[in-house]
């Protein structure tokens, strides 16, 4: 019997008159890749956005690991283990690949980014800076944690190149991102979520965009990151990368769930034919 890492617990959530989510329910599995499809303005987004604390649901309760994360703000549920990218690319488009995927390790480290980031080589840190990044530390530095700081900077640094290789990345660590190709930058994306460290990794419509050849290659990367320890939760348009990857899929249409189950029964069932009829097909794109 698989454990359920998260348990979407008859959430209801309204934006005024709209109700965009109504006493919805499922749990994703430990170790399981769920996709989560349903047609435009199902409600997907904002189930994600709800499970990552960027909004509160009007009822309900979102549980990880047995506890509520109903009411903690998104950096809260970060380092509890959630981790997202999202439907429009957010990168820093001036930091370096590295750089980027080093925000994601920074934070789930105890010590800061900012101060981090002055000792990179491209910033050739002053006085001053060194002032800025950490204005006590002259008086803490010897009590204090200086090298824990150094440490974690080091395991975040590894962590973080690791993860770049892990996606394909690791030639252009020191390419500014907003210079990548929009692949790439995508790929950062999920490098940089990965940097956190999440159980839960969430990905809202990763292969928006994508030809072909990167859908099949984005099929194989998910593949890899559930591997690697991580459970997927995945957002996706593209039916034949959702059959292709997911073990299990739950269907919304107008904010309620109409099916649960694995790709076969679900690709079957009336409700989500219906439900899709008129839809375009991304692959007839
Ligand atoms: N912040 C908001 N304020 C008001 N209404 C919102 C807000 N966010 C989403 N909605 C509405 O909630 C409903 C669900 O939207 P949501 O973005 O979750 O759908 P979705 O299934 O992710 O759609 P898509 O596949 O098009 O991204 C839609 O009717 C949308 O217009």
């Amino acid at each position: 019997m698989s454990k359920a890492l998260l348990d979407v617990n008859h959430v209801t959530l309204k934006f005024g008159g709209l109700t965009a989510l109504n006493d919805v329910s499922f749990t994703v599995n430990e170790g399981e890749i769920l996709a989560l499809i349903g047609p435009n303005g199902a409600g997907k987004t904002t189930c994600f956005n709800v499970m990552t604390g960027l909004y509160q649901p009007t009822n309900g309760a979102v549980l990880f690991n047995g506890q509520r994360l109903t009411g903690r703000k998104p950096h809260q549920i970060t380092k509890r283990g959630i981790a997202r990218t999202f439907q429009s690319i957010r990168l820093f488009p001036e930091m370096t690949a590295l750089e980027n995927v080093l925000v994601g390790a920074d934070a789930r480290a105890k010590t800061s980014v900012v101060g981090a980031l002055f000792r990179f080589p491209r910033h050739r840190a002053t006085p001053a800076d060194r002032e800025f990044a950490n204005p006590f530390g002259k008086f803490i530095a010897p009590v204090f944690g200086v090298s824990r700081h150094r440490r974690e900077e080091r395991e975040s640094r590894e962590l973080a190149m690791d993860l770049l290789e892990f996606v394909g990345l690791e030639r252009v660590a020191g390419e500014v991102a907003r210079n990548l190709s929009y692949g790439h930058q995508r790929r950062l994306e999920i490098a940089r979520a990965m940097a956190t460290r999440p159980q839960l990794l969430c990905l809202d419509e990763p292969a928006a965009g994508f030809n072909p050849a990167e859908k099949a290659e984005l099929q194989e990367l998910i593949r890899r990151i559930r591997d690697r320890g991580h459970t997927v939760l995945l957002i996706e348009h593209d039916m034949r990368l959702v059959m292709g990857v997911a073990e299990r899929i739950v269907v919304l249409e107008f904010g309620q769930k109409i099916a649960d189950g694995d790709p076969t029964s679900v690709r079957e069932d009336p409700k989500v034919i219906a439900a899709y009829l008129g839809e375009p097909d991304d692959d007839d794109a």
